[in-house]
């Protein structure tokens, strides 16, 4: 499960999440963005701060933004010892394929445990033509399974598999020896995530949402016939009630009520 704040760290945590990913797609749910590749590195760290007080039990996952990895395994390198010293999550996930072994290799050698992402990467959206399926054809199907065999032996101890047909997510799943999380890529796959955000509905009506999505909750509606009825009370006085006040003695106020009267020349002027 993705998480990008205490709350909904918490929230994951005590529902039994084996694994939190803080994802880039916080860009999009969290903040507004039209794709993830606004998010910096000192932004997700600022996320992965917050989830990380609100987990207690879960794996802990920081996404590595674009920009933050792709330079040099050096910088790779020094951008996962901060996602682990200030972000304090317990591993990295980056995307990409075999052109990322090398450096993938570096980062698992000083043990920061790397979870690859491969399939739909949407840091590459540009290059990908849009939010689409991967291995749609043999062809592609075929370098998925060389970028999966190769992110396998860089030491990768688990890959995500997005937007992928589920008959290859599938066969590539039965080939690896290390698990598979699919999203949008069938139950074939060893495990699974999704956006908290979209499985608990907390996003307007008329948002575009990947098919694999599904909807286990509807709290953006709850959450506006919250603010309604919220409204509704305070215009009609019946919030704040006498339970959410606070009392005063009968004889301070009866005090302050005489010390006003004698006080009243002072603001009958103004
Ligand atoms: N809220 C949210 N949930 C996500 O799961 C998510 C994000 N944001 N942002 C980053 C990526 C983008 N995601 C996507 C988006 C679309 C498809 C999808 O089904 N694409 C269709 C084409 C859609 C179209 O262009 O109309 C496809 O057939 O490829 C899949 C994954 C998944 N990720
Ligand atoms: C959906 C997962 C795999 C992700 O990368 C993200 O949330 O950013
Ligand atoms: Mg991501």
């Amino acid at each position: 499960m993705t998480a990008h704040d205490f709350p909904s760290g918490l929230v994951a945590d005590e529902g039994g999440m084996d694994m939190i990913l803080v994802g880039d797609s916080l860009a999009m749910v969290a903040l507004g963005m039209k794709d993830t590749n606004q998010v910096k590195l000192d932004d997700i760290l600022h996320h992965c701060r917050a989830v990380s007080r609100g987990v207690r039990s879960a794996f802990t996952i920081g996404d590595l933004p674009m920009g933050s990895y792709e330079v040099s395994p050096e910088h790779a390198v020094s951008s996962s010892i901060r996602m682990i010293q200030d972000g304090r999550v317990e591993a990295v996930k980056l995307e990409g394929g075999i052109e990322l072994a090398p450096t993938i290799s570096r980062i698992t050698s000083i043990g920061i445990p790397v979870l690859g992402h491969i399939g739909l990467t949407p840091q590459r959206s540009h290059s990908l033509g849009g939010f689409r399926v991967q291995g749609r054809t043999a062809a592609s199907a075929s370098k998925l399974f060389t970028d999966a065999l190769a992110l396998q032996n860089a030491g990768c101890f688990s890959l995500v598999l997005e937007a992928v047909p589920a008959p290859v997510a599938e066969l590539i799943t039965e080939k690896l020896r290390i698990p598979t999380i699919g999203i949008g890529a069938g139950n074939g796959c060893s495990g699974q995530v999704l956006v908290q955000i979209d499985m608990l509905g907390n996003f307007p009506e008329g948002r575009f949402m990947p098919k694999f999505v599904k909807q286990y909750a509807n709290v953006f509606e709850e959450s506006k016939k919250a603010m309604k009825q919220y409204r509704e009370d305070v215009r009609s006085r019946a919030y704040p009630a006498k339970e959410h006040t606070y009392p005063i003695s009968p004889e301070e106020l009866k005090e302050f009520e005489e010390i006003l009267k004698k006080r009243s020349a002072e603001f009958e002027d103004e």
